[in-house]
Formats: C-alpha cells, structure tokens, sequence
C-alpha cells in the first residue's frame, strides 16, 4: 500500500508574513481556495499575533472566517497568547498552533518573551482550547540554530519539544528557522526528539536558506517523519530572523515524494498553477525549480 505523507501548507501564513507591501485580504484568501482545489487537507490560514508586531496578519479574522465552513479540513492558526485564541474562536477557527523557539534569544525577539515564560502562557491557552475543543499543534524555532545565539543545545530542542508535547500539542513542528541545518545534522536532531517524543507526532519545518531544506526533508523522511511543512513557491521568511528566506517550496517537496512513491493527496499541476497566481500578484519570484520547470 503508498505510504502517505501530509504536507502542511505554510505559504498564507509563514509565506506572506514578511511581504513589506500589504496583500490583499480577497488575494489571501483566492490563493487558499487554490491552495484547496490542489488537494491540501491542512493549510495554516493565518496568525492571531498582535498586527503592531506583525501587521501583515491584522486581517487574520477576515480570511479564517471566510473558511469557518470548511470542517472536512485541517486549517490552524497561529496563537501566541490567550488574546489570540479568543480572537481565532470568534472566527470560527478549530485548530490553532502555538510557538516557541529552542533559543531565548530568538524568542524574547519573536513573542518577548523567554522560552519558559511563552511556556507558561501556552498553559491557559492549552486549557481554553482543549475545553473548547480544539486542536492544538506546537512549534519550536531555531533547532538548528539561533540567527542571535549562534548554536542551540540539542537537549533544549528536546526540553522545549517534550514540553509542549506533555502540555497536549498533539504535533510538534521542529523549525530550522534561518535554514542553517545540514541533512544529518537534521536527521540527528529528529532523531534525539524522537527519544522523548513520538516520532509519529513530530513535523519537520525547514527554511531554505543555504539551500538544504529539500535535503533536510528527505534526510528525515527516511528517519521516518510522516509530516512536512511547506509554502508555495517557497514563499516567506521570518520577520524575526535576518535573512532568513522562504520555506521549502511546496511543489518541490510533493514532487520529490511523488517520486519516491509516497502519496501526498495533492495535484501537482494545481499547486504549479496555485503558485506562480500568487507570484504574480504580490510580484514575487517563484522559489519553486519545479515550478520554473512545469510547462505553462
Ligand atoms: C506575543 C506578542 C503578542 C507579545 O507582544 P507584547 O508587546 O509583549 O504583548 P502585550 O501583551 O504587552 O500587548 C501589547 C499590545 O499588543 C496587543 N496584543 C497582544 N496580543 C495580541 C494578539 N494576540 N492579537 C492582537 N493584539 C494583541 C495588546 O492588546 C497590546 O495592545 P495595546 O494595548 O498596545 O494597543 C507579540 O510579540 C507577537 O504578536 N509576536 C508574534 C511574532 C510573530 O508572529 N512572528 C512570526 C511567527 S513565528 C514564525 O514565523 C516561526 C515559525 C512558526 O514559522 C517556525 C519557524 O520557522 O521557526
């Protein structure tokens, strides 16, 4: 039987965060119903973050309402606090994430707050939403490395991983948020997380950086990670991490595991065409090779 992969599509929310002009809200949310028509069963919508720190996101509660219908998908939202959750529930949101980092450094400048303090502040959140029911996924940034810190100790990979696992994070998504990670540095961190962590509730998040994202992601399939993030023509970069460029592409990633047998669910060709509609419109280069290569 073809195994499965799920692919978890960032690009609305990671992807578009950083974009300096704002996007429009109708574009927003023609490229999730793109996004769908392809085939992805869990896309992340959008983030209830304060719009001061990023206001890219201060449209969240149009596009998350817009798709308070779709119960047959997995469709979560970024949460950092408990103001954010009861501005995702007003919007009909059913899965929300939380995130962390494994580097204070990163942390204080992403959410100010140190890692155990945004711990404590999941705990409400964490309650709230269980009680309403919902499903909560966890982030960690910077596994494999900190743009502020320089290394991160593998143990508070696993420390921070383990944390959010037992406060009821049913997925833990492991970030490479600047993109410094090799393959088997990759596979050796999910690896040291899988000791502590079922592996079958882990999720690998690369950023591309220096061009090892895709080589990550294969690297910790074959360790056997059944979870993948990625963003649509690779769209993105963290507003809090310098340099940092976009996700893996999406259709690079479904590409190669197509390739390699797995099933993803998702129609290449409607991804292709999902990603270069969003180039155009925010005038972006398309990160995506097989998209570049696709005929038009
Ligand atoms: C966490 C905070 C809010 C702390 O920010 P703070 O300034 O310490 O918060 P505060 O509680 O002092 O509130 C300050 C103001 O923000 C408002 N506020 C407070 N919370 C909210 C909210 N939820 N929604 C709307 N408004 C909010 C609050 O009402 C107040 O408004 P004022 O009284 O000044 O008018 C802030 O730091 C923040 O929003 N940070 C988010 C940064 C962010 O979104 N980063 C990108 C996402 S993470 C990422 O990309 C990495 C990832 C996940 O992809 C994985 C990887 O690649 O590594």
């Amino acid at each position: 039987m073809t195994e499965t992969i799920r692919i978890v599509e960032v690009g609305p929310r990671d992807g578009l965060q950083n974009e300096a002009t704002q996007v429009a809200t109708a574009t927003k949310i023609a490229l999730i119903e793109q996004l769908i028509e392809a085939g992805h069963s869990t896309i992340e919508l959008t983030s209830f973050v304060s719009p001061k720190w990023v206001p890219q996101m201060a449209d969240a509660a149009d596009v998350a309402t817009r798709f308070r219908e779709r119960t047959d998908l997995r469709l979560p939202v970024l949460v950092p606090n408990l103001q954010g959750l009861e501005r995702a529930l007003e919007s009909g949101v059913r899965e929300i994430a939380v995130f962390t980092a494994a580097s204070d450094a990163f942390n204080r400048r992403n959410t100010n707050a140190t890692i155990d303090e945004s711990l404590n502040r999941f705990v409400p959140v964490l309650e709230r939403a269980k009680s309403d029911g919902l499903r909560v996924r966890g982030y960690v940034s910077t596994v494999l490395g900190c743009p502020y810190q320089g290394e991160v100790p593998l143990a508070e990979v696993v420390r921070v991983s383990k944390a959010l696992h037992r406060m009821g994070c049913y997925e833990i998504s492991l970030g490479d948020t600047i993109g410094i990670g090799t393959p088997r540095k990759a596979r050796g961190m999910l690896r040291a997380v899988a000791d502590e962590v079922p592996l079958s509730a882990l999720a690998v998040h690369f950023h591309d950086t220096r061009g090892q994202a895709l080589a990550n992601v294969f690297a910790c399939v074959e360790a056997g990670v059944r979870v993948v993030d990625a963003s649509v023509a690779g769209l993105g970069g963290c507003p809090y991490a310098q340099g940092a460029s976009g996700n893996v592409a999406t259709e690079d990633v479904v590409y190669a595991l197509h390739g390699m047998g797995f099933n993803t669910g998702i129609d290449l060709s409607r991804l292709v065409a999902a990603g270069r509609f969003i180039c155009h419109a925010i005038e972006r280069r398309n990160g995506s090779k097989v998209a570049l290569a696709w005929p038009s």
